[in-house]
């Protein structure tokens, strides 16, 4: 482990939060592990932020959590989190949604703990910390020398279902904090600094981020943006005009073309590829394997598992006709929800993570850009098939619409390629079923839904 920076030491300070975590640790929603017991902890960077000789102690943590492998599974490392601990003599009524519990062992014996990311207090620390350019241990606390961060922004944090945590700042700014984390070049700050570059302003361009780097591995681990404020996002929006029976198709459309001005733009700004039979064969057995493992998974899958397959075949064929692709970078998770639109009806995109699940050098490959297209597809999928009765007209639609829009930007109408089209939507698909299943199994129906449909437009 490299430079560790607290009062009284890692392993102690560890000892003191090890049986508290073991039991919050599962009961977060951005914990990647549930259903497997939490065994230990190695600690990967452990920083102190404000000393627990104060009324408030602040210590942030990068932690390998140990977990038995899933059943069937490789052993495994354990996965990294970043967390942000506080510590005080007694919890105000306000931060009771916080707390971790109270310390009986070690240093912090006698003090509560709790995620400070509720106390707006030390949320401001990390923004002071961006501010000023601050360099505490292992973390390294940057920010773009040509945006200001100004003093006295008050912190609240988000409170939304989220895979990561997100503090918002006077309106002004949001800072994303991710949870598990894996070194290596995140897209989530390396694509929209590049759209920054290129003036593209359909991503909020990042003011500041935290980097470490302990034992020589890079982590990204926050990126600060401004907020767009009073926006909403595309699913809240899509489920509204659902809700009081209008129409989506003109944000739909809209929506198209701002997918399209963002994918010409990460195209002029990092290398594109162009896709053969070779490369197609790769990204096919990626699809097939997800399917089957997402079978194993899923068993409600089985039935379709074949008419399922026949859209990677196809995709295969066409490739072995001599078919190529141009790949490039993309978002690789758009749907709805990732969709901001703001008082005055401009769109943005946010949140280019990528798929969570999947390795950071397979989220970082570049890919046809209709596999984006695939997900905002499913998602008005999503909207109209959670919607009380269905509404596959409404989807239809959108669905339509936002294909024009993109067209009318991007120079070439998505719809022009279904063999591809199909075989992304299948695979996104397939992810949602595996996602809901693990996170939302009251969802299942909806993606289970789409399944049948693609299942069945099997040619053969
Ligand atoms: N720049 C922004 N302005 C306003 N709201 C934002 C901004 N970025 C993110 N959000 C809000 O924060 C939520 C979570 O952000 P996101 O990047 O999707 O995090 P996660 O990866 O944890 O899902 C979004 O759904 C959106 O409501
Ligand atoms: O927002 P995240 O990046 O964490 O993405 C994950 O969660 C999404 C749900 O919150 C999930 O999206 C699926 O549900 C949406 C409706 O809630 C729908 O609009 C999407 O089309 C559907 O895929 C996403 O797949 C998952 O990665």
């Amino acid at each position: 482990m490299a430079e560790t920076v607290t009062s009284f030491g890692t392993s102690s300070l560890l000892a003191s939060l090890d049986p508290l975590l073991r039991t919050w640790l599962p009961r977060q929603r951005w914990f990647a592990g549930k259903g497997r017991p939490v065994t230990g902890f190695t600690p990967v960077a452990v920083t102190e932020l404000l000393p627990a000789t104060g009324r408030l102690g602040l210590y942030h943590l990068l932690l390998r959590v140990h977990q038995p492998s899933a059943p069937g599974a490789p052993p495994h490392p354990g996965d990294c989190y970043q967390l942000l601990i506080g510590a005080r003599e007694a919890l105000p009524p306000r931060l009771a949604p916080a707390l971790i519990g109270h310390v009986t062992q070690g240093p912090l014996a006698g003090r509560t703990v709790y995620e400070a990311l509720y106390d707006p207090r030390p949320a401001e620390v990390l923004l002071e910390a961006l501010r000023t350019r601050a360099g505490i241990g292992d973390l390294r606390f940057e920010r773009d020398p040509a945006q200001e961060i100004r003093t006295g922004l008050v912190a609240r944090l988000m409170t939304a279902e989220q895979s990561n945590s997100s503090v918002v700042y006077g309106d002004t700014f949001i800072l994303k904090l991710l949870r598990r984390v894996v070194p290596g070049v995140n897209p989530d700050l390396e694509l929209p600094l590049a759209l920054a570059r290129e003036g593209c302003p359909r991503v909020p361009a990042p003011t500041g981020w935290l980097r470490a780097e302990p034992a020589g591995e890079p982590y990204v681990l926050a990126v600060l943006q401004p907020y767009v404020n009073g926006a909403s996002d595309g699913w809240e929006l899509a489920l509204r005009e659902l809700a009081k029976g209008e129409d989506f198709a003109a944000e739909a459309r809209a929506l198209g073309r701002a997918t399209a001005e963002v994918h010409t733009a990460l195209a002029r700004a990092l290398p594109t590829v162009t896709l053969g039979h070779a490369q197609l064969e790769l990204l096919v057995d990626g699809m097939t394997e997800r399917l089957a493992a997402a079978v194993q998974a899923v068993p409600a899958l089985r039935p379709y598992e074949h008419g399922l397959r026949s859209a990677y075949t196809a995709l295969a064929s066409l490739a072995t006709e001599g078919r190529t692709w141009t790949a490039q970078r993309v978002h690789g998770d758009l749907h709805l929800g990732q969709c901001l639109r703001s008082p005055s009806g401009e769109w943005s995109l946010i949140d280019f993570e990528g798929e969570p699940a999947r390795p950071l050098a397979e989220r970082r490959m570049p890919q046809p850009p209709v596999r984006d297209v695939a997900g905002m597809l499913r998602s008005f999928d999503y909207a109209a098939h959670s919607a009380h009765p269905a509404t596959p007209d409404w989807a239809h639609a959108c669905r339509a619409a936002y294909c024009s829009g993109y067209a009318e930007a991007a120079g070439f109408d998505p719809r022009t390629d279904p063999v591809l089209l199909r075989a992304y939507e299948t695979d996104k698909a397939v992810y949602e079923v595996v996602y809901e299943a693990r996170h939302r199994p009251d969802w299942l129906p909806v993606p289970l839904s789409a399944i049948r449909r693609l299942a069945a437009s099997d040619p053969n």
